[in-house]
């Protein structure tokens, strides 16, 4: 007799329990998976039942004599689904407990701990008056059901009548049904978070269909669909980095889809931008720009970035792919196309320019009176920005942001060293960045013959870019209603750079097509908000002219507030320094605990301290990829961590002196550019604490930064 088409599924949870077996079992449990694969109905099979479980159709399988496999056997159908592999005791205990069924109104499959449920519920409602009116009260049973809400977890999420307990159900919800409670909590209307989810309309359900639940997104989250042998054998093979293949549907909402214009996705740090907008290079690639000489261009900010980038598209996409992804970042780009064009002048950056600036400025004029940071400023904010090249056209642009006033006869007594800075730059044949890219756009726009083979562009890192990059880019993708054109993340919240853009100035309508991700995936709820305490009251753009806000974003992983430690002398804060990274290296390699700090200089008397002490150390370069083969503890800039990740940070120096950094402060007289510059060092603490998974250590000598104190009340 032929077998019907057998149809596997394996849980999330099971890859984990699976790669925490010792090796050997691990080889047993693989065989036994090959085995149940090719005919879960063998006789050589034996389904043992589970007594006292909650759920009749979990079953326990022999993977030697004292581990067991749970699966999920179905009364009917072809479908089995494999849940957690452990130890026998350990194996039925977990399996006692839950119950692995179709949501009634969602239609996704859940697993649920019924015992936790539970006591979830006594323990709110513990905390709470009986009284007092749930935050929820006025939401119908079957729409926190369509939201994801499990039905054994409607009676807690009924009793919630505060933001802590939220806190605690969010752990315990499934994914998707924690993003929309974390939405309702926010104060967004049931409308915008049904729309928002997709769950506007309620669907016919069939409680018995598997394979129709295992087609729903929110179940993608949480099951693999075994199509492909050689792909479980990869997962299987070694431990599964889970973005590869298990998206939050808000995620994979965003990528597996035809949009018919420019996306904009904003999202807190950690909530897996870059791996929603690696996947969504991957679904162009595959699926809409799949010809021949079809390309797609991602870009960020820095070099660095792109190359973990390209690192990780590596990592889920065939070599037949990558061939139409093109990854590099803004500014190299643009470098390497005026030089295919035959323009071969040098881009410089603010290090480069400061002698030329201090030569322009030697013909200021005494009235107005204004320090040299104030005409970097004007220049930067006002005549690049604006793209002003006369003194005509100076005296009419708009100064909007700036902070000092000018009458129009300072501006043109301030004028001539902003010629004299461009006569300077053009003599020794240097451009800056931002004439750079309208270079590029006029030979795009004018230049007969010239061709770009992109079809669309991602970006990461898009509140660092400037309105020039957005500009450009709008110009390479010309929008040809074809849609799937631009595809962009970011978070203003960690803008280190000073660029704030409104996309719709550049030609990029993002109406409709705007969205967050709320979730984080890195860092620990308390680092989460320790991390966002850092930025409490300062108003941020959501890049396209309104405000945007982190009231709604929140992390489902748990650990230890971070630790803040004064010491009276830099030699205290090294000996206490070097007491935790020789603790740590007793557990764990010390490449994964990574030392910031605010300046290069201060990097240079670490790295001599830690090597008196024989600590070995790695600094991160401005302009190297961190090599992970290489053993020793990590050491970066505030800047150059941007994008990384590691097990434990520590915020060094964290003094009254160097954040905010005192000697670039001091230098800026206009008001607005010191709030400005105030937020930004603000935003690059946000940005250092937010590198963290687990730990985060902020340690300062003599007078702490001015920032703790204004933490104080919030943490
Ligand atoms: N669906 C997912 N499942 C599991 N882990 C995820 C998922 N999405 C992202 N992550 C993990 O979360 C972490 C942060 O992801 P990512 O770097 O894409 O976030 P981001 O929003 O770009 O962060 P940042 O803005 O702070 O640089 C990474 O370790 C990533 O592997």
């Amino acid at each position: 007799m032929s077998i019907p088409p057998i149809r596997l599924a394996i849980a999330i949870d099971f890859f984990d329990s699976y790669n925490r077996l010792p090796k050997k079992v691990q080889g047993k449990a693989s065989k036994l998976i090959d085995q149940f694969k090719k005919n879960p109905t063998q006789t050589g099979l034996n389904y043992e039942s589970i007594k006292n479980a909650r759920d009749s159709n979990l079953k326990s399988l022999r993977v030697d004599q004292s581990y067991r496999a749970i699966v999920r056997k179905p009364d009917n159908g072809n479908t089995y689904l494999l849940l957690w592999v452990d130890k026998h005791d350990q194996a039925y205990q977990w399996a006692q407990n839950r119950v692995c069924k179709i949501n009634s109104e969602s239609g996704a499959l859940q697993i649920v701990d019924v015992e936790q449920a539970q006591n979830l519920e006594k323990q709110i409602n513990h905390n709470n008056s009986s009284e007092v009116i749930g935050l929820f009260s006025q939401i119908s049973t079957r729409h926190f059901l369509r939201l994801g809400v499990p039905e054994e977890l409607l009676p807690s999420v009924r009793a919630v009548v505060s933001d802590s307990d939220i806190d605690q159900l969010l752990l315990q919800l499934p994914e998707e049904a924690a993003d929309a409670i974390l939405m309702l909590g926010a104060g967004y209307s049931l409308e915008t978070v049904l729309k928002e989810h997709h769950k506007l309309k309620s669907e016919v359900i069939d409680p018995n269909n598997l394979d129709e639940a295992l087609s729903k997104d929110e179940t993608k989250r949480r099951f693999f669909l075994v199509e492909d042998d050689s792909a479980l054998q990869e997962i299987l093979a070694a431990p599964l980095e889970k973005w590869r293949v298990f998206l939050h549907p808000s995620q994979r909402r965003l990528v597996e889809r035809d949009w018919n214009g420019p996306v904009r996705v904003l999202g807190g740090a950690g909530t897996g931008k870059t791996v929603v907008a690696i996947h969504r290079a991957k679904w162009l690639a595959q699926h809409c720009f799949n010809q021949e000489n079809d390309r797609i261009f991602f870009t960020t900010f820095t070099r660095n970035l792109a190359i973990d980038i390209q690192m990780n598209l590596h990592k889920i996409c065939s070599s037949n792919i990558m061939k139409r992804i093109h990854v590099e970042n803004i500014d190299s780009w643009v470098s390497n196309f005026l030089k295919s064009e035959g323009i071969n002048y040098k881009i410089v950056y603010e290090e480069q320019v400061k002698n030329l600036w201090q030569e322009a400025y030697t013909i200021a004029p005494t009235s107005p009176s204004l320090p040299l940071s104030f005409y970097k400023d004007e220049w930067k904010d006002v005549i690049q920005v604006h793209g002003v090249r006369t003194l005509k056209d100076y005296l009419k642009v708009s100064r909007v942001g700036r902070g000092t006033s000018l009458k129009r006869s300072e501006r043109a007594a301030i004028w001539p060293v902003f010629e004299e800075y461009r006569s300077l730059l053009q003599h020794k044949g240097w451009k800056e960045i931002e004439d750079a890219l309208r270079d590029v756009c006029s030979l795009l726009k004018n230049k007969p013959g010239i061709t770009l083979p992109f079809r669309s562009i991602i970006v990461d890192e898009a509140q660092d870019m400037s309105e020039g990059v957005f500009q450009l880019l709008r110009t390479i993708v010309v929008s040809n209603n074809q849609g799937n054109d631009l595809f962009i993340v970011g978070d203003p919240h960690q803008r280190i750079y000073g660029h704030k853009v409104v996309l719709s100035h550049c030609g990029i309508e993002i109406r409709g097509r705007s969205h967050k991700l709320r979730i984080n995936y890195r860092t620990t709820e308390q680092i989460r908000k320790w991390a966002t305490a850092m930025l409490k009251d300062i108003p941020f753009d959501d890049l396209d002219g309104k405000l945007d806000n982190l009231n709604d974003y929140r992390s489902l992983l748990q650990g230890t507030v971070p630790n803040i430690q004064g010491f009276s002398s830099f030699e205290d804060e090294i000996n206490f320094l070097i007491y935790k990274l020789k603790t740590i290296s007793e557990s764990e390699p010390l490449s994964n605990t990574c030392l910031v700090l605010r300046t290069n200089q201060l990097i240079k008397h670490y790295l001599h301290a830690l090597n008196e002490h024989n600590i070995q150390a790695q600094q991160i370069k401005p302009s190297e990829p961190d090599n992970e083969e290489k053993p020793g503890v990590r050491i970066a800039t505030m800047h150059r961590v941007k994008g990384l990740q590691f097990n434990r940070i520590f915020i060094c120096s964290f003094n009254y002196d160097l954040i905010p950094l005192k000697f670039a402060l001091q230098d800026i007289s206009d008001d607005t550019a010191r709030q400005n510059f105030l937020h930004l060092e603000r935003s690059l603490v946000h940005v250092a604490a937010t590198r963290a998974i687990q730990e985060v250590n902020i340690i300062y000598y003599g007078k702490p930064s001015p920032f703790l104190s204004s933490l104080e009340q919030d943490c």
